[in-house]
């Protein structure tokens, strides 16, 4: 299949773990010599400083690599935290549900969002920054999006519902991308604002959002999240026809349902910028998703306890299609997690070689968010209260690969 903007022929050559960069490698080193500066904003065609590309090719990948406390286990390949500053955390946890109060999202549930501690993800998750307002600037947006998957989608304890949840998240989009109505409904918009506390929180930590994004920066979030909206529709179809997703529907799913939207503030957070030619390049892309889909496959593994006995996630495809056992299943899930970790470990690398600054910098800030994610997951009450529904089986599972 030729891409988009039409790489070498060399990108349709074998596939499989590790050749995707040895393509790529092919593909830079077959083109014209660069001009000074060249890099992959402006095509293939750089020759790669092989003692660049071998430095890069280390980067983190023996570090992510931690012994299981059980030998059967497979061992998960992903990185630790790079800062762990607990009062730093706390400080923003404590201003998060301050403001999710203010909002009115998860009534009568702020002491438990308080324990989820979420502030101490931010922490974990953007060690590049020490500002605690840019911080709360991100965890805003994060909790919006978790609190709009709880009440419209998840939790029909909370008002739920699979059957609505493509309808309100249409709405939501509305305050996401800020819609123009004429004049005779704009009113309506105001009004939706006063009525659902997920709209407000919302416009709320968009606005504080904007005072660290480009407005590139902005604009690619704003897609990210359409995206987003588009598989948790997606998702609620699935739950109404009570579909059990094919193992490869499910992942094309999940790569969208994923962390990208917190992961792409990377740069914004920590007060710098990709620039759009690169963040968009197809390879890049190509990489970002990958490392996307790898840490929300995190949360499948770690997220079980929380869930319904109807949940849609990876091992439960993986159960379903392959007819395997639940501990052959979270086998299966870290393998394919694996993969695309160590796959977009070495295609970053040689992108890295061939970028700019930013890049290295932002695939770097990439790495450490899955880091503090992994760290966050293995230990945060949202996915180790005692009052969990499932046996705590599947996250002690991967916590033995933690
Ligand atoms: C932070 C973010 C992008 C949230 C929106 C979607 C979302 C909650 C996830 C991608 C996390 O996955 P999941 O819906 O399974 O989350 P929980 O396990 O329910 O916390």
């Amino acid at each position: 299949m030729p891409s988009p903007r039409g790489e070498p022929s060399s990108m349709t050559g074998p596939r499989g773990l590790g050749t995707s960069a040895a393509r790529l490698i092919g593909a830079i080193q077959s083109g014209p010599r660069p001009s000074p500066g060249q890099n992959v904003e402006h095509g293939e065609s750089v020759i790669v400083d092989q003692a660049l590309l071998e430095r890069v090719s280390q980067l983190g990948s023996s570090a992510a690599w931690v012994s299981p406390h059980q030998p059967e286990s497979p061992e998960l390949f992903c990185p630790g935290p790079v800062r762990d500053d607990p009062a730093l955390g706390q400080l923003v946890n404590d201003q998060l549900v301050a403001w999710a109060g203010e909002m009115g999202i998860y009534p009568g549930q702020l002491d438990h969002l308080r324990k989820c501690d979420f502030g101490r993800l931010m922490m974990l998750t953007h060690p590049a920054t020490n500002d605690p307002d840019r911080l709360l600037a991100a965890a805003k947006v994060v909790i919006a999006e978790w609190a709009s998957d709880d009440y419209y989608l998840d939790e029909e304890k909370f008002g739920a519902n699979p059957a609505t949840a493509a309808a309100r998240y249409g709405l939501l989009y509305g305050i996401v991308d800020p819609v123009a109505l004429p004049t005779r409904y704009a009113g309506h918009v105001d009004k939706h604002l006063e009525e659902d506390a997920i709209a407000r929180a919302f416009r709320s930590g968009m606005e504080h959002l904007a005072k660290y994004t480009t407005t590139a920066q902005m604009a690619r979030f704003q897609h990210q999240m359409a995206i987003l909206f588009t598989t948790l529709d997606q998702n609620a179809s699935w739950r109404l026809t009570k579909e059990q997703p094919a193992v490869w529907h499910y992942l094309v799913h999940r790569q969208h349902n994923s962390y990208l939207p917190p992961m792409i503030l990377v740069d914004p957070i920590a007060g710098y910028e990709l620039s759009p030619q690169e963040f968009y390049n197809p390879s890049v892309r190509r990489a970002v998703l990958m490392i996307g889909l790898a840490a929300v496959l995190l949360n499948d593994l770690y997220s079980a306890s929380k869930e319904s006995d109807d949940d849609i996630s990876l091992p439960e495809a993986i159960i379903a299609e392959e007819k395997c056992t639940h501990r052959e299943a979270i086998a299966r899930t870290v393998e394919i997690h694996n993969e695309l970790m160590q796959t977009f470990v070495a295609e970053a690398a040689v992108l890295s070689a061939a970028g700019s600054p930013s890049l290295r910098r932002f695939f770097t800030d990439l790495w450490a968010w899955c880091g503090g994610s992994r760290q966050w997951h293995a230990t945060t009450l949202r996915y180790h209260s005692n009052d969990a529904k499932r046996s705590q089986e599947t996250s002690q599972q991967a916590d033995t690969t933690a």
